[in-house]
């Protein structure tokens, strides 16, 4: 089939990929130059694991193609997918402004029957809106379908090829034929395709991502109340998860959820709620509690070293949002650092992929390491805020030996509690007992 993808970032380029790689033809749209050069020159211009090798062999099979130009990708797809930014607005609102803009040159420049499909996260009524928006100049027939995305960053492409499932918003009978002919090489291992009316498949994103922001938060709170009464929430954990009403995943404490999709998505259905008279107060609840999360282990590391941060050299060990991505949208990790460099801290910090992401908002700053352990030299403490694979068997003696104070401040639970003690570490993790203290 032939498919157009607008808007090449995260979600437009992956979907692109991997729709080629099921021997569609497909062109990929995308307003920054640059970044359309790049890809023409064989570049991917993100992080995102095993994309690359899908995106080469598809560019030279000539099923993937580049171009900022709108009318062109209009012209080719039959299935336009807008994988356009959706991001938080000052009252915390989706902006539609992209998706809206881009549905009205498409309402203008569209020849024949096209499927329109929204894989950005929209709010309830945007299909309708962007039907509207088409109608208005549109002199071909033409669906509107919602295709909301669940891809995580780091396994996009796992997540793409193999869905859990696929929603399908839509009340035409030719588009959702369309939709299901074009995804049945996905779902072949059973996973459905769930067809809906267009609202709530729109909701189905939100109230997807605001209960996993709800799970990670419940998990920090009881995280916290451990630290209070003694209990260990690894434990507590172990011990709930096994109940499969419950589930083991995303269950892990830490120094709160980031990324380019939690936060806002959050914030978004806060609002639209609040729109509709209708007071989530538990989102408001997960929003403020995450907040105060990202930061949880601020005052600790201030008390460590007397209240007085001015001139310690913290090692920073990990940057992105989350492993596997160079991701910094609402990484925990700025929080932490804007907090420390705030109190006189220097700050030696490394991460595999967030660097040029980090110095591009922390200019210098910062102290960039080439290495993990080129940042832990002479450094005062280390504190963790991604788990990287890498950072979860680190050499403990050369640590040791580098670190001026044995201290490790772990924001992601990376290590065993016992073997930290017996190494000699001072080591303050999240709802469990700290050590060496
Ligand atoms: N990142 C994720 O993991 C993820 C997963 C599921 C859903 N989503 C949702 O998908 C949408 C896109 O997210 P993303 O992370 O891919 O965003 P992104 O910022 O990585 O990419 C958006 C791309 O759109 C381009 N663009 C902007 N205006 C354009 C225009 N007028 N014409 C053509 N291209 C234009 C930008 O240059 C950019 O390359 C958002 O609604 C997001 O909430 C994201
Ligand atoms: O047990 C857990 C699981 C995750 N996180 C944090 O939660 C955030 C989000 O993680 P994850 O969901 O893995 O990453 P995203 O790539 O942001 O993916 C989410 O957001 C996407 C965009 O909407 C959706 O498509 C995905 O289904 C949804 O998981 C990160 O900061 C993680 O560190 C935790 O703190 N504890």
């Amino acid at each position: 089939m032939k498919i157009s993808v607008i808007g090449t970032g995260y979600v437009g380029l992956v979907t692109g990929t991997c729709l080629a790689e099921t021997g569609n033809e497909v062109i990929c749209v995308d307003i920054d130059k640059a970044k359309v050069e790049k890809m023409r020159n064989g570049e991917v211009p993100i992080y995102e694991p095993h994309l690359d090798v899908i995106f080469e062999r598809n560019i030279k099979a000539n099923r993937l193609r580049f171009t900022t130009s709108l009318e062109e990708g209009l012209d080719h797809g039959e299935i336009i997918f807008l994988a356009l930014p959706t991001p938080e607005d000052e009252d915390g609102s989706a902006d539609l402004s992209y998706v809206l803009n881009v549905s009205e040159e498409i309402g203008k420049k569209i020849k024949g029957y096209k499927v329109i499909v929204d894989k950005s996260t929209v709010p309830v009524g945007t299909a309708e809106k962007v039907q509207e928006i088409i109608a208005k100049n549109a002199t071909c027939e033409f669906d509107v379908v919602s295709n909301p995305e669940f891809l995580r960053e780091g396994f996009a492409v796992d997540d793409f090829l193999k869905p859990e499932r696929i929603i399908v918003g839509s009340s035409s009978e030719k588009a959702t034929d369309l939709m299901k002919k074009l995804y049945a090489p996905f779902v072949r291992s059973g996973n459905p395709i769930i067809v809906m009316d267009e609202k709530s498949a729109e909701l189905t994103k939100y109230a997807a991502n605001s209960f996993l922001a709800t799970k990670i938060t419940f998990m920090n709170e009881i995280a916290n109340y451990c630290e209070k009464v003694g209990a260990d929430v690894d434990l507590v954990r172990a011990g709930m998860g096994s109940d499969s009403r419950i589930g083991k995943r995303f269950l892990f404490p830490g120094i709160g959820y980031g990324g380019s999709c939690f936060p806002k998505d959050v914030k978004a259905l806060r609002k639209a709620g609040k729109d509709r008279d209708y007071d989530f107060k538990i989102l408001s609840s997960v929003i403020e509690i995450n907040s105060a999360q990202k930061t949880i282990l601020l005052p600790k590391i201030e008390e460590y070293f007397n209240n007085n941060l001015y001139g310690k050299t913290i090692a920073v060990w990990g940057l992105a949002f989350k492993p596997e991505t160079d991701d910094i949208r609402e990484a925990p990790s700025i929080d932490m650092m804007e907090g420390l460099l705030s109190k006189g801290a220097k700050l030696q910090v490394f991460d595999p992929e967030a660097i040029p992401n980090i110095q591009k908002r922390f200019g210098d700053k910062l102290i960039y390491a080439e290495s993990m352990y080129a940042a832990t030299e002479n450094a005062d403490a280390l504190l963790i805020c991604t788990e990287w694979s890498i950072f979860r068997t680190p050499d403990y003696e050369k640590l040791k030996k580098q670190l001026i104070n044995p201290v490790v401040f772990d924001g992601r639970n990376l290590y065993n509690v016992n073997d930290m003690e017996a190494e000699g570490f001072t080591y303050v993790s999240v709802g469990r007992k700290s050590v060496n203290l």
